[in-house]
């Protein structure tokens, strides 16, 4: 997947600009930055539902078409209807057969898959009760199972953790590090919070008030690359292991990191 000198605006809203950067297959790329800093509009480029402003794209040699089953996207979380008529193991058998509606492939091999896919995402234990009655939480680790299911060499994920308990965005986090380093996928991880998937990056895009900066987690999760980013001082904390961005408009605090860093400025005040 690479861009070429991409930009994109909106109006007089640059998002980001002059964009060089390809995603090798088997690379995991982290996209992080503040609410409206573009990150969903850079998977819809990717997607081919949004046109850059200028410049090229191309994925898997060609460019980018809404609809290429190359393409695996795990879209941000929304809630099927209650009354939606799919299994779990329905939705995620979409993904399995390369056929929307499932007619390719079905006898023993599709519900070993299936099963298999069910199992890496922890929904086997739900995998005949119909969608629209699981927690968002479970719904979002079928999406991902669906996702992940044909294999695509690129993988393309919007939030995929938000409303995931500690243990499930482990093991999904581990299941999308799997399709990059196993399968080869190039993986374009959009997040708030990078720490769940800190183990699994290669690269990070952080994007900022129009303007972006790229390199590995060591070279941009650093409060002088930030601050520069953003344009005013940020802080960038390695605390238990976990990196905790203080300062920015995007200050993302989770419990634990907010009990670490009370227990790190309670020492200091003593
Ligand atoms: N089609 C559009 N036309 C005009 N402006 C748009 C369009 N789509 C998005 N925007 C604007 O572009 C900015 C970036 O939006 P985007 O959804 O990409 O941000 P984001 O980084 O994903 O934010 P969040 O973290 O809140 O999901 C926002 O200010 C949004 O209002």
């Amino acid at each position: 997947m690479t861009l070429k000198r991409a930009t994109l605006a909106y109006g007089p809203r640059t998002l980001w600009e002059d964009l060089n950067l390809t995603v090798a297959p088997g690379e995991f790329l982290a996209v992080l930055g503040a609410n409206g800093s573009g990150k969903t509009s850079f998977l819809k480029t990717l997607l081919g539902m949004t046109q850059l402003s200028s410049g090229t794209l191309m994925l898997d040699g060609a460019p980018a078409r809404r609809g290429n089953r190359t393409v695996g996207y795990v879209p941000q979380q929304k809630n099927f209807a209650p009354d939606t008529p799919l299994r779990a193991r329905d939705l995620v058998g979409l993904g399995v057969d390369g056929d929307k509606w499932g007619f390719r492939l079905r006898g023993r091999s599709y519900r070993a898959r299936v099963d298999e896919l069910l199992e890496q995402v922890g929904a086997t234990s739900y995998g005949n009760i119909p969608v629209g009655m699981l927690s968002g939480g479970e719904q979002q680790r079928l999406r991902i199972a669906q996702a992940v299911a044909a294999n695509p060499k690129i993988l393309l994920c919007d939030e995929p953790l938000l409303s995931l308990d500690l243990n499930h965005q482990k093991e999904v986090s581990a299941l999308v590090g799997r399709q990059a380093k196993d399968h080869g996928a190039a993986v374009v991880f959009v997040t708030h919070e990078i720490n769940p998937i800190l183990e699994h990056v290669d690269r990070v895009l952080y994007l900022a008030g129009g303007k972006f900066t790229l390199g590995t987690p060591q070279e941009v999760m650093r409060s002088e690359v930030l601050s520069e980013l953003y344009g005013t001082r940020v802080e960038v904390l390695a605390l238990d292991g976990r990196l905790v961005v203080v300062g920015g408009p995007d200050t993302v605090l989770d419990g634990h990191a907010l009990d670490t860093l009370g227990s790190v400025t309670e020492r200091e005040l003593s």
